[in-house]
């Protein structure tokens, strides 16, 4: 554990005087991260921010950064919008959102899952990618589904659900569904199999352009600390 944060130095480059805001989620990320922050020096038990209170902004041992607490599906959110310069978040998240104002520069190697098609197990494999041009498909993830559907030249009919989507297809909501993979255990537990590998995903580290071009060193620096700590984590 690293006991005190460095001083990130301010630059005359640098238009305010106000800390850089570090959007993080809650949840899984969050844990695998912890080691990560406390060797970035900003944190001394990184995964547990916020335990014990209901504030959503902490300082962090650097009087320059300080950190919100957010749903991980909205930290790209936060940063799209500026309200925070830099932040965490799935690879998932980012193509769901697809942002034009999001720079994604470190691939953080945790939060590893994918993002995949699964139907039910004593379903004939669906032909997507001719005879059946409808389909009714429950997801989180509308854009990626539709996106990935469009492209076998199939209209995807979306149920859109935040969680559970794996009970859709026994509920008869839907024909298949689209979500996160990891070791395959929710999908046999509820009786569907993965049928297509859409996408792999892993946490990225994701800054806000304009930012990145009005506080290039603050966030260039912040972004330096994190890969160095990835690289220390390897050593
Ligand atoms: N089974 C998994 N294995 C590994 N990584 C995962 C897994 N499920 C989700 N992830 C990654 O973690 C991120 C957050 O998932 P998590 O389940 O912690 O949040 P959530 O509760 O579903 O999201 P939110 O906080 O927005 O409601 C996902 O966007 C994905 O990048
Ligand atoms: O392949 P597995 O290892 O079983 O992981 C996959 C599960 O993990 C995620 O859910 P999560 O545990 O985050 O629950 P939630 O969607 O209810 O938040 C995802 O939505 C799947 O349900």
């Amino acid at each position: 554990m690293i006991a005190a944060a460095e001083t990130q130095s301010h630059t005359p480059s640098d238009p305010t005087d106000a800390p850089l805001i570090l959007a993080l989620p809650k949840g899984r990320i969050l844990k695998a991260l912890g080691p990560v922050l406390e060797r970035t020096g900003l944190f001394k038990d990184g995964s547990a921010i916020g335990e014990g209170t209901r504030s959503l902004r902490f300082p962090t041992l650097d009087p320059n950064v300080d950190v919100v607490r957010v749903r991980s599906f909205d930290v790209a959110t936060f940063v799209a919008h500026g309200g925070a310069q830099i932040g965490v978040c799935g690879a998932d998240v980012l193509m769901e959102f697809d942002y034009p104002d999001i720079y994604a520069p470190l691939d953080l190697g945790i939060g590893g899952c994918r993002i995949s098609l699964a139907q039910p197990v004593g379903m004939g494999t669906h032909d997507t990618n001719a005879a059946s041009s409808h389909i009714r498909v429950a997801t989180k993830y509308p854009t990626i589904t539709r996106r990935h559907f469009a492209a076998k030249g199939v209209n995807a009919e979306i149920v859109h659900l935040h969680g559970a989507m794996e009970l859709a297809p026994t509920l008869d909501m839907a024909s298949v569904i689209v979500d996160l993979v990891d070791t395959g255990s929710t999908l046999k537990a509820n009786g569907l199999r993965e049928t297509d590998v859409i996408a792999h995903v892993t946490s990225r580290l994701i800054v806000n352009r304009v930012a990145l071009k009005t506080r290039p060193d603050a966030i260039r620096a912040l972004i330096e600390r994190f890969r160095n700590a990835l690289q220390e984590n390897a050593a």
